[in-house]
């Protein structure tokens, strides 16, 4: 799904209105909408005591509509609409439905009445694209009061909770309908923690309009994108089917974290699975599973589909080479991670065709791009996209909500994680799977790198809800794996 700033959307909404949808049509569809939404999910709605506070511009339009569809639909045990702004300041639609929903005899105020504390449901209509810059007087003391004024009250935003920005204070949302697609502060860290629970909803926009275009990059994976990998295997399937992962790491007390790629590579699928570690540590690799198989480091690769190189792999010069060597001229894809990727730091590295996946967390981003920790943490998407392009590679970067971009400019957010998989070995888990599924789907190479981090990171979740977060570790998360698999075709 594509993922919008606020002046792109702001140009779709213009281009929708230019085809002849006009404004106060989507306005209407965006209310009605919403109060479907709340219908759905805190209904029955002639129970609640609803506060809806509105702006002065389009959001504060939706909530007009939604206080009218409430009160002729519903007949809450109270509904109050707070105005942020004098009526008088309302322009084009919004003034259209203020007049509108004086019709329907709502009560309107401009303060907030000590009764309204009593809220079950306050609806947060106060800003929404339009915003620029952090939230400022009179609206930042309503944000104020939306989050700390109605102390039994779920908040639910409209479009956008209030004041959404980088560094601004904004509402903190239960809930956060949108309209027409995710907006970007709405799935970048930090500003993505105060959304709560996202819904997209449509409202009328024509999606065409972005699909098409490369100017609309940005996208959050989703599910749908991959269930085609998970489906049955046809009947006469055999593990040559399905690839064969060679996994190159597993220095001297390092062969944990290669058998751990294997194990992941094997557990999400791939026919056969090789792990190449030092001499004495391939026992370690067969005492985790013995399905997996064993050859020295220094082994030709050939006979493989996909090589995964660097977990647990150490720094000593030689292999350093190795990674080098094959990321440069084999034929194969490849996935590089942990030693492997500090193997290329300071080297003017660029893929040279056949797929590179890079799986950096942000430190190891840092030295691959020879900048700070916190400039990358800073723009993680544009990072993420400018490397990936340049060079040619496909870029994993690793954190709270994992990018992922492709060398053509597109790049994926992906939702699922859990701050549980801040532990040992789980970077390992996620090469193995990246290797595993793109060892099984030559075709489908794209949507195998999307499909190991989505799994990855909803596995995490489900094993943290169940271990705890403290006692959820990296080998947790293969065994939440089928679950995770199993939400791909529901
Ligand atoms: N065709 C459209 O444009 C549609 C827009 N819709 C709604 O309209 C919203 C966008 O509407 P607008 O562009 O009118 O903008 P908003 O309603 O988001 O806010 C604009 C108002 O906020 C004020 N403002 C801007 N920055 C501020 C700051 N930092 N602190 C305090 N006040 C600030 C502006 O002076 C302006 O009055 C969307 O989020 C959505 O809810 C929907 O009705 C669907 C259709
Ligand atoms: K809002």
């Amino acid at each position: 799904m594509k993922v919008l700033t606020g002046a792109q959307m702001r140009e779709i909404d213009r281009l929708t209105m230019e085809a002849g949808i006009p404004g106060l049509v989507l306005m209407e569809n965006a209310g009605c909408r919403f109060v479907e939404f709340l219908e759905r999910n805190y209904g029955p709605l002639d129970q609640h005591r609803i506060v809806v506070v509105c702006g002065k511009g389009n959001n504060g339009g939706d909530g007009l509509v939604i206080a009218r569809q409430l009160s002729i639909r519903f007949k809450p045990r109270s509904l109050d609409v707070i105005l942020a702004y004098p009526p008088t300041e309302f322009k084009d639609d919004s003034a259209t439905n203020w007049k509108m929903l004086q019709v329907t005899g709502t009560r309107v105020t401009r303060t907030l009445e000590p009764r309204m504390r009593a809220a079950t449901l306050v609806i947060d209509a106060l800003l929404g694209t339009g915003l620029q810059g952090p939230a400022r007087s009179p609206a930042l003391e309503w944000i104020r009061e939306i989050n700390g004024g109605f102390p039994g009250a779920t908040v639910v935003s409209v479009d956008v909770p209030s004041g959404l920005f980088d560094g601004g204070e904004s509402v903190r949302a239960a809930d956060t309908v949108t309209f027409t697609a995710p907006k970007l502060e709405q799935v970048v860290p930090p500003t993505c923690d105060r959304v709560g629970r996202l819904h997209v909803v449509q409202i009328g926009t024509p999606l065409s309009l972005m699909d098409k275009s490369p100017e609309y990059w940005l996208n959050v994976v989703e599910p749908r994108q991959f269930r085609r990998l998970f489906e049955p295997r046809p009947a006469g399937s055999h593990k040559g089917d399905f690839g064969h992962v060679l996994v190159i790491g597993g220095a001297p007390g390092k062969g944990g974290a290669a058998a751990m790629s294997g194990l992941a590579a094997l557990k999400i699928g791939a026919g056969l699975v090789t792990v190449a570690t030092a001499e004495e540590e391939r026992r370690t690799v067969t005492a985790l599973a013995p399905e997996l198989m064993t050859q020295s480091i220094g082994q030709d690769p050939g006979g493989k589909d996909v090589l995964a190189i660097g977990p647990g792999l150490g720094q000593e010069p030689d292999l350093a080479g190795v990674a080098q060597r094959l990321f440069a001229q084999s034929a194969l894809p490849l996935v590089i991670d942990a030693d492997g990727l500090n193997a290329l730091a300071g080297t003017a590295f660029h893929g040279p065709g056949p797929w590179r996946v890079l799986t950096p967390h942000p430190g190891e981003m840092s030295r691959l791009a020879g900048c700070k920790t916190t400039d990358i943490q800073a723009d993680r998407v544009g990072v993420a996209r400018k490397f990936a392009m340049e060079r040619n590679v496909v870029l994993v970067l690793k954190g709270q909500r994992t990018v992922v971009a492709f060398p053509d400019g597109r790049a994926f957010l992906n939702p699922s994680g859990t701050p549980a998989m801040a532990t040992a070995g789980s970077g390992d888990i996620l090469t193995g799977l990246i290797a595993g599924l793109m060892a099984q789907w030559p075709d489908r190479r794209e949507q195998a790198v999307l499909a190991a981090v989505w799994l990855h990171g909803r596995s995490g979740e489900l094993g943290a809800a169940a271990l705890t977060e403290q006692s959820l570790t990296a080998t947790d998360l293969i065994r939440y794996l089928p679950a995770a698999i199993r939400e791909t075709q529901a």
